[in-house]
């Protein structure tokens, strides 16, 4: 937990600005963590001052402030990765720190060399022009063709009876400028996606950067120690060709779209029955916006409190990840499968991140609607329940518009 509030800055007293604190934990080689919660408009800053970033188990209760970094599959079972939260800065829109808190004290030998040094950068982020990503080709290292293979397969294992459902995912690579500016494009995503959880994270010692705007929330415990999660599935697009939003009211589903979101509640139900837990609210399913697209959604909830189970967001979070919306149902079959048919490293796509024990809360986000930044190449990730009514060809395209989610905001396309 945060024990000690450095300043509440005064007019004219302290002018940070994230875009300092950010080039400042670049120079100095520090992990750091940006996010802003949905419905929210401050934002948050965190960041770590070491350069390693620990590798902690997800353990809720007994986690200090920080920052989580789940990949899809554990390399030691288990593992994620944990930015210390050494500084904490809470942002206006525009960037303007409002609070700084901190464990160690303002005083403390990293601390200090740290403000003094982000005091000294001019706060100047490049403008973010369309031309800042390119389009590289769509699907590296996977040539064109191997999704719809992979979906054809999956359809024919679900007939078979091997899994009932199955989430294939593949890449749309860009590339990037030097002069591309990560926060800029975080607050673009802030201002398009109020809804979304907006975030990116750095770390150093992979020297890449994470920059998404998820909608699926897969454990919220909040300071009143209420547990969330969602069941979250089924897609469409949210407008027109031509950009008019289609009312919510007047979106129908098809049988597909309802069976392969009733599998993810049918999971998340799975799970609490695996704790005995029969006391949870359950909420849905509703048509949700997120972006450009629609979801159905179900809403669960309890009270760890009034259930006597204050360590339930930890044992729900290692029940639950990876759930039926980015895994599959039932889950072994479906990852073998996955594994063996995807061709590729999911990495952090997929896994799970977000702030845990920041004022008294903590919210962890499935990674989707995500990129990974390195090395100048922009990678964009996006999956599709596959379910046995599924055809190549429209997962192909919903993973293209799941791609839009972030390409229409930071590479909008010239000609529309
Ligand atoms: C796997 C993704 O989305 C999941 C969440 C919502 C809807 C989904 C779907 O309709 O397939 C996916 O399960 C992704 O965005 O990459």
């Amino acid at each position: 937990m945060i024990d000690q509030e450095i300043t509440t800055p005064e007019p004219g007293v302290i002018s940070y600005q994230a875009q300092s604190l950010w080039d400042t934990a670049q120079a100095l080689g520090f992990p750091a963590a940006i996010w802003r919660l949905p419905h929210r408009a401050e934002a948050v800053l965190l960041v770590s001052l070491r350069e390693q970033i620990a590798r902690r188990q997800p353990d809720l209760e007994a986690l200090p402030t920080g920052f989580l970094l789940s990949p899809f599959l554990h390399a030691q079972p288990d593992e994620v990765l944990f930015l210390e939260g050494d500084l904490i800065f809470t942002l206006n829109e525009s960037g303007q720190v409002l609070r700084m808190e901190s464990p160690l004290g303002e005083e403390h030998p990293l601390v200090r060399p740290f403000l003094d040094a982000a005091a000294q950068v001019p706060a100047k982020a490049a403008p973010l022009a369309p031309t800042h990503l390119h389009p590289l080709n769509d699907e590296v290292p996977v040539p064109t063709g191997t999704f719809q293979n992979a979906v054809a397969q999956a359809v024919a294992a679900i007939r078979e009876g091997y899994f009932d459902k199955v989430v294939l995912s593949r890449t749309k690579t860009l590339t990037y400028a030097d002069d591309f500016p990560p926060l800029e494009a975080f607050q673009r995503l802030c201002r398009a996606y109020p809804t979304a959880f907006v975030s990116l994270v750095r770390l150093p010692e992979r020297d890449e950067m994470w920059l998404g705007a998820t909608p699926e929330t897969l454990v919220e415990l909040d300071a009143n120690r209420i547990f969330r999660t969602i069941a979250l599935a089924g897609t469409q697009r949210a407008s027109t060709e031509s950009g008019t939003l289609l009312p919510r009211q007047e979106v129908r589903w098809g049988q597909k779209e309802i069976e392969e979101q009733a599998l993810v509640s049918r999971y998340i139900i799975e799970c609490f029955k695996k704790i005995r837990l029969r006391e949870y609210l359950e909420r849905g399913p509703k048509t949700v916006l997120a972006g450009n697209l629609y979801h159905l959604q179900t809403e669960f909830e309890v009270d760890t409190q009034e259930v006597n189970f204050p360590e339930l967001g930890t044992v729900m979070l290692r029940l639950l990840h990876p759930t039926s919306a980015v895994c599959g149902t039932p889950k072994e079959p479906a990852l073998r499968f996955l594994t063996s048919v995807e061709g590729y490293d999911r990495s952090f796509y997929s896994g799970y991140l977000g702030p845990v024990n920041v004022e008294r809360a903590s919210n962890l986000y499935v990674n989707l609607r995500t990129m990974r930044l390195a090395q100048g190449v922009a990678t964009v990730f996006a999956g599709a329940g596959i379910t046995e009514d599924s055809d190549p060809e429209r997962e192909w395209e919903e993973t293209e518009l799941k791609c839009q989610t972030l390409l229409r905001v930071l590479a909008p396309d010239p000609t529309t």
